[in-house]
């Protein structure tokens, strides 16, 4: 296993501020922060219905915020203009819940179709082939490029999904419930997987799990969100030595 990492110090990359969301009475988000700094590895964890999903829709822009800042890269993202935003949107790489491959398409199509959206960021002579065959290698599926995702188990999908994601070569993952659904093995897998491409890419990834054995391998640091709030903010050995009941139940 590898080593944790210290990270604190480094730079910060994304920001929360007094994050607030209501829909109704229901008050969801009631002034979350979280700082995700360079190459670290944060993990959010929260109970069903407690508001990971709307927070992390804030952050992509699928939902607005009622109040509070979100800043990538020192750029608060609720003032930027489209062109702006879409420019950033290409440094932040997402892979959400059963991140759907096009069925249609071979892995090596799967994969260009990033690359075509986000032309700004590739130079006209980038070799395509080439990136699609450094992706595919650094998930360790060298030779899938014309298979189609039929032919994929759960595990390579989310490899592939990784790969397509890793293709823009994104400062930020987001990474939403990335084991979910996968037998124990092949999510430790796709833990050390999420490991490696760290490492060799130097991104910073937020996480948003249930997993408390992904959490307990992966977490720099970690966040609950709890009450609307980042009610607990520490290491996982910090929060697992807790004696306050609402932290404990994410430890049983
Ligand atoms: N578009 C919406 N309109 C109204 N209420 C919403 C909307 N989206 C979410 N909610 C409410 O916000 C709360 C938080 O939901 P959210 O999906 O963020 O939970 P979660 O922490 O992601 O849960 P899970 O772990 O089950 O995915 C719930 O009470 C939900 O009903």
């Amino acid at each position: 296993m590898m080593d944790k990492k210290n990270i604190p110090n480094q730079e910060i990359v994304l920001e929360i501020k007094d994050l607030r969301k209501s829909f109704g009475d229901n008050h969801v988000l009631n002034g979350f922060n979280m700082q995700l700094h360079q190459g670290e590895n944060l993990v959010i964890m929260g109970k069903s219905g407690s508001g990971k999903s709307v927070m992390i829709k804030c952050l992509v822009g699928l939902l607005e915020a009622d109040s509070g800042s979100i800043s990538v890269m020192k750029n608060d993202i609720t003032k930027l203009d489209q062109e702006a935003l879409d420019i950033l949107r290409a440094d932040i790489g997402f892979l959400f819940q059963g991140s759907a491959l096009y069925d249609s398409m071979t892995v090596r199509e799967n994969l260009e179709f990033p690359l075509r959206r986000h032309k700004q960021k590739n130079s006209l002579d980038t070799d395509i082939n080439e990136l699609v065959a450094e992706a595919l290698e650094n998930v360790g599926l060298a030779n899938t490029q014309d298979l189609m995702p039929s032919e994929l188990s759960g595990g390579m999908k989310r490899r592939i999904a990784l790969a397509r994601t890793l293709i823009l070569k994104p400062k930020i993952i987001l990474y939403d419930e990335p084991t979910s659904g996968l037998d124990p093995i092949t999510a430790k897998e796709i833990i050390m997987l999420m490991q490696e491409v760290q490492q060799k890419y130097g991104t910073s990834s937020l996480i948003i799990t249930h997993d408390i054995d992904c959490a307990r391998v992966i977490a720099d640091q970690m966040i609950l969100l709890i009450d609307g709030i980042d009610y607990a903010v520490g290491t996982f050995q910090e929060l697992s030595a807790s004696k306050d009941p609402k932290i404990k139940a994410f430890f049983k």
